[in-house]
């Protein structure tokens, strides 16, 4: 079998453009979804995603701040940011880029983002909404999967999901949505043993641990829906996904392809964010 690509990037446009109508009733409702992102240091991986935002809200219209912090920012100031963002009326979504400079508790700071503008969905208090099934911003990588998933009419309820990877942004939250879409979910991680024995039962395997190329069809059930989350830079500059991408597509049903599977959701998922946390903030619906 040769597995179909799961083409992020078409179908994260195709959501911004409906998104735009969303945005246009806003406008005329006198209100402009606003996002500020805050980067603190020159992690240029880091500086890519955030420029790409940054586009991303000029595209559909948004008012957009980025704030370039150097990496010797104190703690105390970075705090006294947040507050300004959250008292702020044009800015509806705050994103602080993770991970933060080794002297900055990254706890500190989440906690510190106003519930309603936490577009990343990481503050405790999305974080146990979520858990609960009530109302809430969603964490935009886990959300995007999920997206992904149903526009490819991939059916997730009663099928079998193994989750590789149990990190706070990506595979906790992963395994959570694809159980409350009514999966049974596996949850692996680095001292899972006999790994392969799980993933290769798995309808639906995501993969989100940050090794190039480690999946390969070996972990893979003939006719499975594997989603790449990873994201790594190569020596030679280019990217790669977790997932070695030749050897798995000969043997899965559906593949998302590094770049231009997963990523492209992420973004699209946090200015969907950011519109709904306008539009409760402004009781818009
Ligand atoms: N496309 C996108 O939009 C995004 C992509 N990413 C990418 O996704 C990847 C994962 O990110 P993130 O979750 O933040 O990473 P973390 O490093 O926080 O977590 C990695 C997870 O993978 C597990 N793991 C590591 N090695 C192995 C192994 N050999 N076998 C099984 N499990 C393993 C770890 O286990 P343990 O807990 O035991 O240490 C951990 O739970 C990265 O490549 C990142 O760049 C991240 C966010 C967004
Ligand atoms: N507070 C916070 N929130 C995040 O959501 C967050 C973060 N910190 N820190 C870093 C990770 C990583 N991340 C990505 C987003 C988009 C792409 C993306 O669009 N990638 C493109 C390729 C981009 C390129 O060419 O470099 C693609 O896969 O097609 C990748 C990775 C968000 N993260």
């Amino acid at each position: 079998m040769t597995a179909s690509l799961m083409n992020g990037k078409a179908v994260a446009q195709a959501m911004r453009e409906e998104m735009k109508q969303e945005v246009q009733k806003l406008q005329s409702a006198g209100v402009q979804p606003g996002l500020a992102v805050v980067i603190v240091g020159e992690d240029p991986a880091s500086q890519v995603y955030v420029n790409s935002k940054h586009k991303t809200c000029l595209e559909l219209g948004y008012y957009s701040e980025v704030h370039r912090l150097p990496e010797d920012t104190t703690q105390e100031h970075l705090l006294e940011l947040v507050g300004t963002l959250n008292a702020q009326s044009n800015i509806h979504g705050i994103l602080v880029q993770l991970p933060l400079p080794k002297h900055i508790e990254e706890k500190a700071i989440i906690d510190a983002i106003a519930v309603e503008k936490d577009v990343d969905g990481f503050h405790p208090m999305s974080v146990g909404n979520m858990i609960i099934g009530d109302d809430s911003l969603l964490p935009c990588t886990p959300a995007g999967v999920i997206e992904l998933l149903k526009r490819y009419d991939v059916e997730i309820a009663g099928k079998h999901a193994v989750v590789i990877g149990r990190s706070n942004i990506v595979g906790k939250p992963v395994s959570l949505l694809l159980q409350r879409e009514h999966a049974t979910v596996t949850m692996c991680h680095s001292r899972t043993a006999n790994m392969k024995e799980l993933t290769k039962q798995a309808d639906i395997l995501v993969v989100a641990i940050g090794k190039a190329n480690f999946v390969d069809r070996s972990f893979v059930k003939p006719g499975a829906v594997v989603i790449d989350v990873g994201v790594n830079r190569l020596d030679n500059g280019k990217l790669a996904g977790d997932v070695h991408f030749d050897d798995v597509s000969e043997i899965s049903s559906l593949l998302t392809p590094v770049p231009g599977g997963v990523g492209p959701l992420t973004i699209t998922m946090l200015m969907q964010n950011t519109l709904k946390a306008a539009k409760r903030i402004h009781n818009l619906g």
